[in-house]
């Protein structure tokens, strides 16, 4: 079956839109259930939806037009996006049902929802302790029983906590006469000391009709372990588009979906841009184009580069780069960047660096903050170098320079290095890279 399947009109397209009915009678025609909404954003309405030959959970993203859909630049940018970039940490693609004026993306459904969501702590009811595992928030989302196995002992459903230790004790959780849930300790996922048990919220996303309540209580730090590999994965993910020559142009945590807890992706590419032409001919000539510059100032106030907010013509990639900076910044706070980059740069550089939650290692955030500083200030001119520093400094990331990298930001990344003489782990790799 190919990637896009396009739809007789049954229904005229707003309809399907208007009516959650017919919504689901169109999705149902297509080979899905409709299971709930869980998400709305400025370009369309997002659902989990079930297939029905398989059962697997998967989302759609339905994207409406004021006219003809293909016409529409975002919702084109935004498939054409997904259906060319194929990599571990952007959010896969499953196919789109296009009509006159509807797309419907079929894509992986992130069962832990969005970094924005889960750092500010309304969506950790699926991520537990290692050894403790929290059921106030699944009880509270009308389980009507759940069992704990192990050995001849059933807890009781009152008891709003549990230690899952021994490899044979099991989890039991059922809805209804639907469907039942079950995982071992050895179905849990480990990532640091986050554990998730793998399926349970596609579980209960497809059993349940309302989502969780969020729990009270101020926001907790993210997880230093969490926070180290998802910002390596977005910026994995980030790389390789830039390396396709494509900008995001949105990056912001409400973009990056939560899969496990060791696992996010990078998702919402309506804003994307391809910075340089495919038409030039050979990949020489590509690679030393000069990027097109952009002169349509999108994407999300705190996260936007001072030039997009300033409105100045600009190249995507570092201003993407800038809001990948804003992204760290946002999972170390838990709270949005400031507007005014001069405040932000402030706050940054200042010596008790007040920013830091007690719980990371303060030498290498300060490194980090320290590199994002130089690059905010645009001391490094290169996006490139300023990605592989901060993951350098920050998470001791070894570093993999792509050829295209390497030819385009090698040289001055030797040379900040060598100004760099405390950075000596960093000087090998790079001497490494360039033998
Ligand atoms: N594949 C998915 N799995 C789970 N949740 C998703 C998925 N895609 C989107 N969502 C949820 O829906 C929300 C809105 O989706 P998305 O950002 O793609 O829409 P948008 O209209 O482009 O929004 P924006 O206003 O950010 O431009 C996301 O923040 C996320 O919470």
């Amino acid at each position: 079956m190919g990637l896009l399947s396009l739809q007789r009109e049954t229904h005229h397209s707003m309809e399907v839109v208007q009516s959650r009915k017919l919504w689901s009678k169109f999705l149902r025609a297509n080979g899905y259930q409709l299971v709930r909404c869980i998400g709305q954003g400025s370009f369309g309405d997002v659902y989990s939806v079930k297939c029905l030959t398989t059962g697997k959970a998967w989302a759609v993203k339905r994207l409406v037009a004021r006219h003809d859909i293909q016409e529409d630049n975002y919702a084109m940018a935004e498939i054409e996006a997904l259906a060319y970039i194929q990599h571990p940490m952007v959010v896969g693609l499953k196919e789109i049902l296009l009509c006159p004026r509807l797309a419907c993306i079929v894509m992986q459904l992130a069962p832990l929802g969005n970094l924005e969501v889960l750092v500010r702590n309304e969506h950790r009811h699926a991520v537990f302790s290692a050894t403790d595992i929290t059921l106030t928030d699944i009880t509270s989302r009308k389980l009507n029983s759940y069992s704990l196995d192990c050995g001849q002992q059933i807890a009781s459903p009152k008891k709003d906590s549990l230690t899952l230790s021994n490899p044979s004790e099991r989890i039991k959780l059922e809805h209804g006469d639907k469907t039942s849930y079950e995982a071992s300790v050895t179905d849990l996922n480990r990532q640091g000391n986050l554990v998730c048990l793998e399926g349970l919220d596609d579980y209960l996303a497809l059993c349940c009709s309302t989502p969780a309540p969020s729990p009270s209580g101020p926001a907790q730090a993210v997880d230093p372990s969490f926070l180290s590999l998802a910002f390596k994965q977005i910026t994995s993910a980030l790389v390789f588009c830039h390396d396709l020559n494509l900008a995001h142009r949105d990056v912001n945590p409400s973009n990056v979906l939560v899969f496990r807890p060791d696992l996010v992706k990078l998702a919402d590419f309506g804003l994307c841009f391809r910075c340089r032409n495919r038409e030039n001919t050979t990949e020489n000539e590509r690679n030393s184009a000069p990027d097109t510059l952009c002169a349509d100032y999108l994407g999300r106030d705190h996260y936007t580069a001072p030039e997009v907010r300033r409105q100045e013509p600009f190249n995507a990639k570092p201003a993407d780069v800038w809001s990948l900076g804003c992204v760290l910044y946002f999972m170390l706070q838990s709270n949005h960047p400031p507007l005014q980059s001069g405040d932000l740069l402030d706050g940054v550089a200042d010596e008790d660096c007040q920013l830091i939650p007690a719980e990371y290692d303060v030498t290498l955030v300060k490194k980090c903050f320290a590199t994002l500083v130089q690059a905010f200030a645009n001391k490094i001119p290169n996006h490139n170098i300023f990605i592989i520093l901060m993951l350098q400094t920050c998470f001791n990331h070894t570093i993999f320079l792509t050829p295209y990298v390497w030819n385009n930001c090698g040289r001055q990344l030797f040379a900040h290095v060598l100004c760099d003489t405390t950075n000596e782990h960093l000087q090998g790799q790079v001497k490494n890279q360039s033998k």
